[in-house]
């Protein structure tokens, strides 16, 4: 006969290693950007919702922009229209415009709104035209030297919080397109990396968390997958020029939000089921963190430990 073995203590471990994140962000709005590349397959959409939902009943304020290049890219295709990256920005006609709010606003949001209300009636739609969100301005992007017409293509002028903040004080969790008008009303496509890190500082986020589809940032992509764990952004500032595609927005992104008083930006591999949670929750580190003066602990770390060794370290 077995003898009765109870609960796994295992499992109040793993919950007891939650307890300083709890402590750490209860009541702190956290923005996650949710990639187009993370969204491949349904129990990984599925797994992202259950997480958002998890950290709003753990008393945490998420606030989600998502992206949606493959799923753009794929329409774009079906309708037979071309369109062409340049520094890792979508080249945006008028016609491509059309395309890209249909799919991010009516079909990737709509979908991502619906799968974190399986958890309760907590999420709302937002884009960067509502309320006033976001005002754009067309972006200007050097690449190899030389001024690239990216039609279209907009950055972040102004960020008008309200309401996201009426939203989230009211329990709910805000899922953010990243499209969004200038003064005269013409609507631009935003990077969505571009727009969470806009959205992070006028918020004054506790952490920006980007998931994407590779570990992390590579020392030296494509030729290694050696991942920075972590990084200060002087250093991050020195290698901008070295990084390529989609990297040089999501990079710009956090060393945006991290100089402009963000503690913490993360980028981490949305592949993996419920990468939001681990990445919160686990003291392990995963992916790549941006945060300031991150060189200078891990020299005074290593100094120390040289010190104790007698200089043998
Ligand atoms: N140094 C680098 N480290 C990691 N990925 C890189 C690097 N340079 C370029 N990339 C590319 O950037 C891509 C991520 O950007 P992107 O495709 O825009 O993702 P998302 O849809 O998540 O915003 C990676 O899949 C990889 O191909
Ligand atoms: C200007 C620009 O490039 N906009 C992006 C907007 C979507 C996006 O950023 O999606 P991911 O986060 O999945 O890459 C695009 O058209 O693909």
């Amino acid at each position: 006969m077995n003898a009765y073995q109870g609960p796994d203590p295992a499992k109040a471990a793993v919950l007891a290693e939650a307890l300083p994140w709890l402590m750490q962000y209860h009541g702190q709005i956290i923005v996650v950007k949710y990639g187009g590349n993370a969204m491949t397959d349904d129990t990984l959409k599925k797994a992202f919702a259950e997480d958002i939902a998890f950290l709003r009943y753990a008393g945490f304020k998420p606030v989600v922009v998502h992206g949606g290049g493959p799923q753009i890219s794929q329409m774009l295709d079906k309708l037979g229209i071309e369109s062409e990256f340049r520094g890792g920005l979508r080249v945006t006609t008028p016609e491509a415009m059309d395309v890209v709010r249909m799919v991010l606003v009516g079909q990737v949001q709509r979908e991502l709104v619906g799968l974190i209300n399986q958890h309760g009636h907590i999420a709302v739609g937002l884009s960067g035209e509502d309320a006033g969100l976001f005002t754009a301005e067309p972006a200007s992007t050097v690449v190899d030297g030389e001024a690239v017409d990216l039609g279209l293509v907009g950055e972040v002028a102004q960020v008008r919080p309200e309401a996201v903040l009426d939203l989230v004080e009211a329990g709910r969790i805000p899922v953010i397109s990243s499209v969004a008008p200038d003064t005269e009303g013409t609507v631009f496509n935003v990077n969505a990396d571009t727009a969470a890190a806009a959205l992070a500082v006028a918020l004054g986020a506790a952490k920006l968390l980007v998931l994407t589809d590779v570990e992390g940032l590579y020392r030296d992509w494509p030729h290694s997958d050696d991942v920075i764990q972590e990084i200060s952004p002087e250093s991050l500032s020195a290698l901008m020029p070295t990084l390529a595609s989609g990297m040089v927005p999501k990079m710009a992104a956090c060393l945006k939000a991290v100089t402009e008083g963000v503690p913490k930006a993360t980028v981490v591999d949305g592949r993996q089921p419920h990468a939001v949670l681990l990445e919160i929750f686990t003291a392990e580190g995963v992916g790549t963190q941006v945060l300031p003066g991150v060189e200078t602990k891990l020299r005074k770390a290593h100094a120390a430990a040289h010190d104790k060794s007698g200089g043998k370290a």
